[in-house]
């Protein structure tokens, strides 16, 4: 028993030294998801900085954060409104919104990038935050589909460089995959799986493979609903109405891609398909390439499989 207390306090103890490394978070992304990693990040008492390329941006990207964290606040809070408006108010202290990545980076202990879904604009950005960031300093991308050795193929350091997917919307979703390829350090797979469930998440870990668990399994689901409706089978709504009653899902398959968008959609099946063009279940979708190609990119926009314009 008493080996038993002295093991669990040794590894409390490292748990936490190892957490207390990781004080400073820069999320590269103010979008659906670098938004809500910032919120969850900033909740648990981290401080943030959410980069974007505009102030335009940033300043949607906070408001954003404010209207969710008042639905968390309501939620956790709803008996005692004091502790509600304190707890608000030291989560958005806990937030800094900035346009210049090299200059954030420069004195940050975790990157958390969750910009658009290409491996060139990814893989350019990690290379400039190579060059400024300190040491120590971990590199973790959002990505949902691509490979994350490929992300970090423009870095040197290969030992601190890993998966942290998160899903959508981040405040509600309770899963982190930790993902780790040939190089991820130990530690730094570790670091990252311990930052994980100091945001108050469930974490899992993966290989580096396409769509890492969830994506691998949902992303054909998703996929293989918009060919139904693209051969006339059913309509979308009847899709929808059927996966939520008949197999319990809370969203439909439609409704889902509204709410991932059909952009981040298209680009995870385009790049699926360019790694394995015989496998059926990554054929890119004309439907959906062309509502991408009109501006239609889901509940982002106004408007995907369904409007969402009031
Ligand atoms: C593609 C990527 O790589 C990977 C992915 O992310 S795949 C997508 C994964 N996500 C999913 O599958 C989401 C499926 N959908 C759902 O779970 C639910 O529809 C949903 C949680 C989004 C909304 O739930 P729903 O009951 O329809 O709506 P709503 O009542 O507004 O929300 C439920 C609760 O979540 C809270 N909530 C919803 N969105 C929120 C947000 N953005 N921030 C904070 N809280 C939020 C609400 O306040 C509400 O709390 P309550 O239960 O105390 O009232
Ligand atoms: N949407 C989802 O459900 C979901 C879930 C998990 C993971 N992801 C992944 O997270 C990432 C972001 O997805 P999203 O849905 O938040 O996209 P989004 O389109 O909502 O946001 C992306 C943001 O990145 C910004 N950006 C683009 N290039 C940039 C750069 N060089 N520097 C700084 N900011 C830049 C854009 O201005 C935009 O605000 C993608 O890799 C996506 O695959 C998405």
């Amino acid at each position: 028993m008493a080996f038993a207390t002295s093991a669990l306090v040794r590894s409390l103890s490292t748990s936490a030294s190892r957490q207390a490394a990781i004080k400073h978070v820069t999320v590269i992304g103010g979008g659906l998801m670098g938004t809500g990693i910032t919120q969850v990040a900033a909740q648990s008492g981290h401080n943030v900085t959410m980069c974007d390329v505009s102030d335009d941006i940033v300043q949607k990207g906070l408001a954003r954060i404010q209207d969710s964290l008042k639905r968390v606040v309501k939620k956790k809070y709803k008996d005692d409104p004091t502790a509600g408006q304190k707890f608000f108010d030291s989560t958005m202290e806990n937030i800094r919104i900035d346009t210049n990545v090299e200059r954030v980076a420069a004195s940050t202990d975790l990157v958390i990038e969750a910009i658009i879904e290409n491996l060139d604009i990814k893989q350019k950005l990690f290379s400039s935050l190579d060059k400024v960031a300190p040491q120590h300093t971990i590199f973790a991308s959002n990505t949902s589909s691509l490979p994350i050795k490929d992300i970090a193929s423009t870095c040197e350091r290969q030992d601190r460089f890993g998966g942290l997917h998160f899903f959508n919307p981040v405040p509600v979703m309770k899963l982190v995959e930790v993902v780790r390829f040939g190089a991820t350090s130990n530690e730094t797979f570790q670091s990252l799986t311990d930052f994980g469930q100091a945001v108050g998440k469930t974490t899992v870990s993966c290989k580096d493979t396409p769509g890492f668990i969830v994506n691998r399994l949902l992303v054909p689901y998703m996929m293989e609903a918009v060919r139904m409706l693209e051969r006339g089978e059913a309509s979308a709504r009847d899709i929808d109405t059927a996966m939520k009653l008949g197999a319990g899902y809370p969203m439909g398959p439609f409704e889902l891609c509204d709410y991932v968008g059909l952009d981040t959609t298209k680009f995870i099946v385009q790049g699926w398909h360019e790694l394995d063009p015989d496998q059926p279940l990554f054929k890119p979708s004309e439907l959906v390439n062309k509502l991408v190609a009109e501006g239609k990119l889901g509940m982002k926009s106004g408007e995907g499989f369904y409007s969402y314009k009031k």
